[in-house]
């Protein structure tokens, strides 16, 4: 029951905030669709007893009257059908600018580690197409109660005991809801397995994964697997489903041996002459209605609880977002300029929801205008760095300072305006080739020449002319035909994206040249090293990179070696060779590789 109320009072609000003209309208017209139907009852008691009177000119009239309720009743419904439509669409994007806000709303992303977050966000996505059909539930259940109190007191009229017809109506409700519960509690135990499901069958059916599947041979192992998790979480749901639907047919016949009495009562006081025959004509009609209105009741009902589930998923979502850190003294903005350099002052970080550190004990000081390069093993802890420098993840103790201020105390996304980062995981956005690169910087996204420099800097101007369409194609084959682009390819675009960052005071790459060739690697060190020149003259940037390149790292004024999420050497190439330690050896190592 809280599941549905919650539903409920969550659509009105929503459609209330949205669009109230058509909420308003939708309403007046259900309503009088819904009024409709009893008044049409009456007019038939009238029109029978009119006809058996012999008095032909009112028959007609309550025939004519009858004939333009029940027309009236069926019109109603379609133009109140379009009105929901409106809304469901306006309700169903809202609900995807919420989504969206939940997983985007904050600095950080915490909530993407946080346990069930990523399975209840797709059972929420699924569920989206069906809370538009809330919406038209939450407007017809209110039609239907108003007919239901309607109905009852005309019922009344007729025999006191009839009042109880509707009351027969609850045993089918509360099982359908005790039914729609156990039918939830299935979901929600297989929602890991039919998300695994899933991901399998797009692992086999995708093209970027075929390759290694084809050559391992391992279709037929995926297959079975995929099977497995499908068909167990298929029997969860169908024992479930079976169940409730049992117990539902158990409620819907308390129901209908109700009807049966009700009929046997109004015609046993017609055959005694206590009501007339219109009456017993009413009772057969509103009677039916009941049967009809319990069975839309439970159908709108079970939509709403349904809706509840994910209103309340969606509010899971929302509580699992960390809000942002409460500013650490005045909240400031990010200084137009770095002056002193960026602190990280005795940092350690575990991952939300894990007891390990990644991290531990970090003091460094990175002088505005320096360039860094951080190397290790893979898992020392080089990535996690770069995202706690970006501000998408807290330290659990310790402070990184900007010109000596808190990362917490500045403002917003003050600080995040201001960093221009290129992920490992970076995104490949299946969009246009200009938006790619644009939305490193929204407001120059229409300026070609922003973009096409963007490009220049990355190495990757040639793709304008050997994408069809140019800066205006679509990448990717996600949902359209689109041009497919080398991993190469999309790292340079990654790479263009940051570089269209105005301004920025930090330069974050995490592996810039993984997917680079040599040549392109080379090239693209050399316009690194030119950017960041300029940025540390302008702005006193500084710029961070990760590599396993020691050829590239060596460039670096500053150079971070981590070990077990520990600094454990920093300094110049020639410094750190000197002092003939792990960052010698792994350069040694590597020198001996290439000779
Ligand atoms: N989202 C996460 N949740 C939990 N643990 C994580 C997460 N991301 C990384 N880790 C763990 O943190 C440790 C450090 O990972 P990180 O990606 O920072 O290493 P790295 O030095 O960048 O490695 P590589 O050279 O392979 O890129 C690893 O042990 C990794 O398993």
């Amino acid at each position: 029951m809280k599941a549905f109320l919650h539903a409920v009072s969550f659509l009105v609000r929503l459609s209330w905030r949205t669009d109230r003209a058509r909420l308003l309208k939708a309403f007046a017209l259900v309503m009088v669709g819904y009024l409709a139907t009893p008044l049409t009852a009456l007019a038939l008691r009238d029109f029978t007893n009119a006809a058996l009177g012999g008095e032909t000119g009112a028959a007609r009239l309550y025939g004519l009257a009858t004939a333009v309720l029940l027309i009236f009743e069926l019109l109603m419904g379609h133009f109140a059908h379009l009105t929901y439509f409106e809304l469901g669409e306006i309700e169903e994007e809202a609900l995807h600018a919420e989504l969206v806000r939940i997983c985007n709303g904050t600095r950080g992303i915490e909530h993407f580690d946080s346990a069930g977050f990523a399975e209840t966000m797709t059972l929420v996505r699924e569920e989206l197409g069906r809370m538009r059909l809330a919406v038209e539930a939450v407007l017809q259940l209110t039609g239907l109660l108003v007919q239901v109190l309607i109905t009852t007191v005309v019922l009344a009229t007729v025999d006191p005991w009839l009042v109880l017809l509707p009351l027969a109506g609850f045993p089918p409700v509360l099982i359908s809801n005790a039914s729609q519960r156990l039918v939830d509690r299935a979901k929600t135990a297989s929602a890991s397995a039919t998300q695994l499901s899933r991901h399998l069958l797009e692992l086999a059916t995708t093209g970027s994964s075929a390759k290694e599947i084809k050559l391992f041979g391992i279709e037929e192992r995926l297959i079975g697997r995929q099977r497995a998790e499908w068909d167990a979480s298929a029997r969860r749901l169908g024992r479930a489903q079976l169940t409730a639907a049992a117990a539902r047919a158990a409620g819907q016949a308390v129901f209908a041996a109700a009807y049966g009495g009700a009929l046997v009562l109004v015609v046993r006081r017609a055959v005694d002459g206590q009501v007339n025959v219109g009456s017993v004509v009413l009772v057969i009609a509103l009677a039916v209605q009941v049967s009809v209105q319990v069975a839309a009741g439970l159908g709108l009902l079970s939509t709403l609880q349904g809706a509840g589930l994910a209103v309340e998923r969606i509010g899971s979502l929302r509580d699992r977002v960390r809000p942002d850190p409460e500013p650490v003294g005045d909240p400031q903005d990010a200084p137009a300029r770095l002056r002193s350099g960026i602190r990280l002052e005795n940092v350690s970080f575990g991952y939300p929801g894990t007891d390990r550190l990644v991290l531990r004990d970090v003091t460094v000081d990175i002088p505005a205008g320096s360039s860094v390069a951080l190397v290790g093993e893979n898992g020392a802890g080089k990535s996690t760095l770069v995202k706690l420098l970006c501000g998408l993840y807290e330290p659990s103790s310790g402070r990184i300072l900007v010109d000596g201020v808190d990362l917490r105390s500045l403002r917003g996304r003050s600080w995040q305006d201001r960093v221009a980062m290129l992920f490992q995981d970076f995104a490949r956005l299946e969009l246009l080739l200009r938006e790619n690169v644009g939305i490193g910087h929204v407001p120059a996204l229409g300026s070609d020449a922003e973009v096409r420099a963007a490009l220049a800097g990355a190495q990757a101007e040639d793709l304008v002319a050997k994408v069809p369409g140019g800066l205006d194609g679509l990448l990717g084959r996600a949902y359209g035909d689109g041009a497919e682009l080398s991993g190469g390819q999309w790292q340079k675009l990654g790479l263009a994206r940051a570089g269209m960052r105005g301004r920025p005071l930090l330069l974050a790459l995490d592996e810039p040249a993984s997917a680079l060739d040599p040549s392109a690697e080379h090239r693209l060190f050399e316009s690194l090293v030119a950017s960041s020149d300029a940025a540390a003259r302008t702005v006193g940037a500084v710029t961070l990179f990760t590599s396993h390149r020691f050829s590239t790292v060596r460039i670096a004024d500053l150079i971070l070696v981590l070990d077990g999420g520990s600094v454990v050497a920093s300094g110049s190439h020639q410094e750190l060779m000197a002092e003939q330690g792990l960052y010698a050896e792994l350069f040694g190592m590597q020198a001996r590789a290439y000779r």
